[in-house]
């Protein structure tokens, strides 16, 4: 299993880098991996399991944060509603977004950023998004809310894009103007 270890942290050249297109059909290996970062996912937010384990609590993983340079991520999230959005993805693309903003009124970490970086981080309100799944189907997702930012936060990872790189440097606090808060 993967634990906190196996994540790389901000200065590895690796989260820098525009991830590479994974090929279909999805090899064994690559299924593993995808595999992998789910199950760790899910296992950080077990009390059990991250307590033997000290796992640092995730929602989501993309594979450059595990030094694999593929555009697949694993999202493991319960909404506002209490909705619980499981995905384990390959090539997801943003194909179109609103132009309201949002962003998540507590700010931004990251399993790959040790450090509290304060600031507000701007995304988009929606977005459609198409990928395929481990099990091979093409999806289309329209999504917003707290898995708007997560899918965004994770795609940005396979794009080589940091949270912090969207916080305004002049006022990282300043609530993005017109933008929706998500507490
Ligand atoms: O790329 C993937 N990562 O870096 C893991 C990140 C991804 C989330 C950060 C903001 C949106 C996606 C992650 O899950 N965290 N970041 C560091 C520690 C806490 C944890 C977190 O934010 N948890 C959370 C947030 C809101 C509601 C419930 N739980
Ligand atoms: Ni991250």
């Amino acid at each position: 299993m993967l634990t906190t270890d196996d994540i790389i942290k901000d200065g590895h050249p690796t989260l820098r880098k525009v991830a590479s297109e994974v090929k279909l059909p999805l090899s064994n290996e690559d299924k593993e991996t995808l595999e992998k970062m789910m199950e760790y996912v899910q296992n950080s937010q077990d009390p059990e399991v991250s307590a033997k384990y000290k796992l640092r609590p995730g929602i989501g993983l993309a594979a450059p944060q595990i030094n694999i340079s593929k555009r697949m991520i694993a999202i493991h999230v319960h909404d506002e509603k209490g909705t619980l959005h499981s995905y384990s993805l390959v090539n997801p693309k943003i194909i179109s977004h609103s132009v309201e903003k949002s962003y998540l009124t507590t700010g931004e970490g990251c399993l790959s950023v040790d450090e509290n970086i304060e600031g507000f981080v701007p995304r988009y309100a929606r977005i459609t998004v198409k990928a395929t799944s481990i099990t091979g189907e093409e999806l289309k997702l329209r999504l917003k809310g707290l898995v708007a930012v997560v899918f965004q936060h994770e795609i940005d990872h396979l794009n080589g894009i940091m949270f912090y790189d969207h916080i305004n440097k002049q006022n990282p606090s300043t609530p993005p103007e017109d933008a929706t808060p998500i507490e």
